[in-house]
């Protein structure tokens, strides 16, 4: 499977700016042929500004249509990455994943909120998982901050999904807490983590890029530093099986002695 990242410097606050960012850089990845292409974290207002709300997208309606759009003309899917988007009134931080035929496959609303950026109080949260199967592999789908909860990612591990995709807005100054937390949630539910960050500022901070694609021994296939890149790796779920054969955290879990 091949997978196509886009590393990019969003514009904070400019809703049109980064629609048509977000296009040209989906039809320069599709020029590779990927299988799937991956979005950042709120790729249509960046993260965030106090208007986000004014600016937001209404119950998916733009941005959908874009996803759709672009998933069935390059016959790719396309993991969306997430909104601000507005449901039914109410404020979420939003994902949307297209299949091949331009057919939405999940959603998502992000379930941890970054309490030290206010999101908690812009923003209403998810409560739901996002489990789902893509060109027949099953792949899960959580956002940003909810890296640092081992336990809800642990529960999409759980349904046995072999990807897990990672749209993020993470600021420059924790880049080895990113780097760190992806390669264990990697090798600690012993699959693949594709973890899509931003560049670009914000009014006081820098987003650090380090996006990536980690196998389930938590090596890197691919992870670019803090520059603008639309880059592909290839990845090959046999590793799943091999890590498995050796070492099966799964087989070997302590179900007695925890609830997860
Ligand atoms: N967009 C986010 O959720 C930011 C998370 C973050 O900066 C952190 O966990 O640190």
């Amino acid at each position: 499977m091949k997978i196509s990242i886009i590393q990019c410097s969003l514009v904070f606050g400019d809703v049109e700016k980064n629609f048509a960012l977000i296009e040209k850089k989906i039809v320069e990845a599709a020029g590779e042929t990927p299988d799937v292409i991956v979005l950042p974290e709120m790729w249509n207002t960046s993260f965030f500004p106090n208007n986000v709300k004014e600016i937001a997208d209404i119950e998916g309606k733009r941005s959908k249509d874009l996803l759709s759009k672009l998933s069935k003309q390059f016959n790719v899917n396309i993991i969306g990455g997430s909104v601000a988007n507005t449901i039914d009134g109410e404020l979420y931080n939003t994902s949307y994943v297209y299949d091949r035929e331009g057919k939405e496959i999940a959603s998502y609303n992000k379930v941890h909120l970054f309490s030290p950026s206010g999101e908690n109080k812009y923003f209403k949260s998810g409560s739901e998982l996002c489990i789902f199967k893509m060109d027949g592999i099953k792949c899960g789908l959580s956002i940003c901050y909810d890296v640092r909860f081992p336990e809800w990612i642990r529960k999409s591990a759980l349904e046995d999904i072999e990807i897990l995709f990672l749209p993020a807005a993470w600021p420059e100054v924790r880049n080895m807490h990113w780097d760190t937390l992806n390669r264990a949630r990697a090798i600690e539910n012993q699959m693949f983590v594709v973890c899509v960050n931003s560049l670009g500022m914000t009014e006081n901070s820098k987003f650090g890029g380090h996006s990536a694609i980690i196998d389930p021994w938590g090596e890197y296939i691919l992870h670019p530093d803090d520059v603008e890149e639309v880059k592909i790796g290839a990845i090959n779920l046999k590793v799943i099986e091999n890590i498995r054969s050796s070492i099966n955290v799964f087989r070997d879990r302590r179900k007695d002695l925890y609830t997860l």
